[in-house]
């Protein structure tokens, strides 16, 4: 067990207190989460609070498995710790807002790309100049903006396009279609209305109302506006105690921190709310400190300045300087860029180091996969860190799971007698979006179904397969084209056999079946990265099908598997992902390659930092600051561009390997022990000279750029 600072054991022991708030600051590894896993342990332990009165809040995927991971160790003591950390409620923001939306609505869809995709298939063609909606990034966003502002946008677009945009918005609230933010607005809906009946029957939104008494929220510098009217419905009158630090905000892109800030700070009476700090960094090197103070433009030296709430002495716990400073160093590609990573790893795992230690971080997810493939040819075993797996960004995927949709939306269409009743429409969303990937059928054919389908006020399903083909407003071909989609879908939804397959992999062929027979258009998938091959696909279907199967394990016998699937994949999906991680981490090393985003909250001992090989776009200060934050012994940081660092190219240079203090050093930070350095000096350089020889590293690191001119002759 650490052994908390008296600064750290002050926010542990602030006693528990209905309806008050205390707010923890403090900088890049001073112990925050550390402290946060103690406060939880303090709470069930000394408080008596119920490990179920707990729930605790993160913005991101990766910081909840890193808690609820930490937090299984907090409680070890206890021969029931599982049972005590599944009880204790930790979730994303949007993971909560998620089931609490499906317990009280059934399946929804949160748009993704081949939505947005399948909305502007809906625009008139006079829209669809390049002044309105050049791709649907431009849709999203006006879309977005007339949901939260309506007549009043700023927007110009939006406000012309408004009928346009009124319908879309219309079919997405008939088939539940929605936005990450209409989702967060949902939820706080259904938290207030569970407030006027009593006596429900206990449900999960019940349990946020009634049972929880104290609200966690680690790394509140990543909150934005729109997750407001959620975070203070769930808080008010609980014990709300957040962590963070104001120079770690990297999401405001999505909105200013500040105002949600003010809102949480104003949740609870002054007198109720206190502000402590911590000061201490357990993490990195002086070195690493000093060059990332300079970024963020703290005083490398940082006195704690003590304010009227905080009384703790300012014992500072730092590192002792390991010797070795940040390396900062510029390529002029990526062929010079990664050569100089697989040299310094070749040279880090020949001394000490390990696979695991070390972390690749960039501010793009495009940058990591081409570092990814290099790592993949020369053999070194690597680990994507990724909010979601990878099945769920691929565009086919995404295309088989809204095909399941409308199977099974349309099949129960036809148990819905009532007019007004919202699920008569549900399945039109998807309906759309996997119509308007088959080959031939275009914008124009597409809308004027739609609008005939309004007319006869039928779902789409419904107009297809009850209304004869001679009423369709459509060309001959067009028909015959619509014909053949109805009748690959016909027997699965008209026999309910949507609802009475049980197996994941008879489900996953029957789909296949009918995608291979519906002459999609392959340019429909065209915006896929290279990378997304067909190989890559398979083992994506492989993983779905993982977690479908993990699904059919737990599906309650009162519902059919797909709806459960449909309407739990994200959920059971995330906790899926996380065990696999666990899993892969237990194995032999591997270095974790990670954007800076999905890398928050975590630390390595060895990070390299990198802004892409090519890049001129300055990386923000506080993504930066992130960073170079996240590492505690070694630092090498490629192609930074910004005002306080200074690059150069890098000379060849071994020393790191030679440098047996630095290696002591970092055995000694990492309780290892000197044994655990099996190798001498002498057979580690022997070993790296091989590699070297190898792998064909000479004295500098080639780039291709250079002999750009021969191409051009040639
Ligand atoms: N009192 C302590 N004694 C020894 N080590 C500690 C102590 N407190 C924290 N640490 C260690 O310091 C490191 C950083 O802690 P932690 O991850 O909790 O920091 P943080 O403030 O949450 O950082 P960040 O803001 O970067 O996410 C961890 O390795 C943790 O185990």
């Amino acid at each position: 067990m650490d052994k908390l600072t008296p600064s750290q054991w002050k926010v542990v022991n602030k006693p528990y207190e209905p309806a008050s708030t205390l707010k923890v600051t403090a900088g890049p590894g001073s112990g925050k989460t550390l402290t946060l896993l103690y406060k939880v342990l303090h709470l069930v332990t000394v408080e008596n609070i119920k490990p179920d009165e707990i729930l605790i809040f993160s913005l991101t995927n990766k910081a909840v498995d890193n808690i609820i991971e930490n937090l299984l160790s907090v409680f070890e003591y206890s021969h029931t710790s599982r049972e005590i950390v599944s009880q204790i409620g930790c979730y994303t923001i949007h993971g909560l807002a998620n089931r609490i939306v499906v317990e009280n609505e059934g399946m929804v869809n949160i748009i993704e790309e081949i939505g947005w995709r399948g909305l502007m298939k809906l625009l008139p063609p006079s829209k669809r100049t390049p002044h309105y909606f050049k791709s649907y990034k431009e849709l999203e966003k006006v879309i977005k903006d007339y949901k939260l502002n309506g007549n009043r946008s700023s927007n110009i677009v939006a406000r012309d396009a408004n009928s346009v945009i009124e319908k879309l918005v219309e079919l997405m609230d008939n088939c539940k279609v929605m936005t990450n933010d209409d989702l967060i607005i949902r939820a706080k809906k259904y938290l207030e209305l569970d407030c006027s009946h009593a006596d429900a029957s206990s449900s999960f939104t019940q349990d946020l109302q009634k049972k929880y008494k104290v609200v966690l929220i680690d790394e509140f510098q990543d909150l934005y506006p729109s997750l407001s009217p959620l975070i203070t419905t769930i808080c008010k009158g609980k014990q709300l105690i957040m962590f963070g630090d104001t120079n770690q905000s990297i999401y405001e892109f999505l909105g200013c921190n500040r105002q949600i800030m003010l809102q949480l700070d104003n949740l609870h009476p002054r007198f109720s709310t206190t502000t402590l700090k911590l000061f201490d960094n357990f993490r990195s090197t002086p070195e690493i400190i000093s060059l990332a103070s300079k970024v963020i433009n703290l005083p490398p030296t940082e006195k704690p300045v003590l304010d009227d709430t905080d009384e703790t002495p300012p014992e500072l716990v730092r590192k002792l300087p390991c010797g070795v400073s940040p390396q900062l160093v510029s390529f002029d590609d990526l062929v010079a860029e990664s050569e100089f990573i697989i040299d310094k790893i070749t040279q880090l795992v020949c001394s000490s180091a390990k696979f695991s230690d070390i972390a690749i971080l960039s501010r793009t997810n495009s940058h990591l996969t081409k570092l990814a493939s290099v790592l993949k040819k020369y053999g070194i075993p690597f680990q994507k860190l990724k909010s979601q797996p990878d099945w769920m960004d691929d565009l086919r995927i995404q295309f088989l799971l809204d095909i399941l949709k409308v199977c099974s939306l349309a099949s129960d269409e036809k148990h819905s007698h009532g007019f007004n009743t919202s699920d008569k429409w549900q399945s039109d969303f998807s309906l759309l979006v996997t119509m308007s990937a088959i080959k031939g059928v275009g914008d124009a054919s597409i809308q004027a179904l739609y609008k005939a389908c309004g007319l006869k006020n039928l779902s789409i399903w419904k107009y297809i397969t009850m209304v004869p083909n001679f009423e369709w407003p459509l060309g001959f071909s067009i028909k015959k084209k619509i014909e053949n989609y109805t009748s690959n879908l016909y027997e699965m939804i008209e026999s309910d056999q949507i609802h009475q397959l049980e197996d994941p992999l008879e489900l996953i062929e029957k789909i296949s079946e009918i995608i291979n027979n519906l002459n999609l258009n392959p340019m429909y998938f065209q915006s896929m990265s290279d990378s997304q091959s067909s190989s890559e696909f398979k083992s994506h279907l492989q993983e779905m099908a993982q977690v479908m199967k993990v699904s059919k394990l737990n599906k309650p016998p009162s519902i059919s598997f797909v709806k459960w699937f449909l309407e739990t994949y994200f959920d059971q999906t995330m906790t899926f992902h996380q065990a696999k991680q666990t899993l892969q981490t237990a194995g032999p090393g591997t270095i974790k390659l990670s954007t800076i985003h999905s890398a928050k909250g975590l630390e390595f001992p060895i990070v390299f930092l990198t802004n892409g090989s090519v890049s001129n776009f300055p990386m923000d200060t506080n993504s930066l600051y992130v960073g170079m934050t996240r590492a505690r012994n070694l630092l090498y940081m490629c192609n930074m561009k910004h005002q306080s660092l200074v690059t150069k190219p890098p000379s060849y240079s071994k020393s790191i390997m030679s440098n047996e203090f630095f290696w002591d050093y970092y055995r000694r930070d990492l309780n290892r022990s000197a044994s655990g350095a099996k190798m001498t000096h002498d057979y580690s350089i022997r070993r790296y000279n091989q590699l070297r020889t190898n792998f064909g590293f000479y004295r500098a690191y080639s780039s291709i750029n250079r002999c750009k001119s021969v191409f051009r002759r040639i």
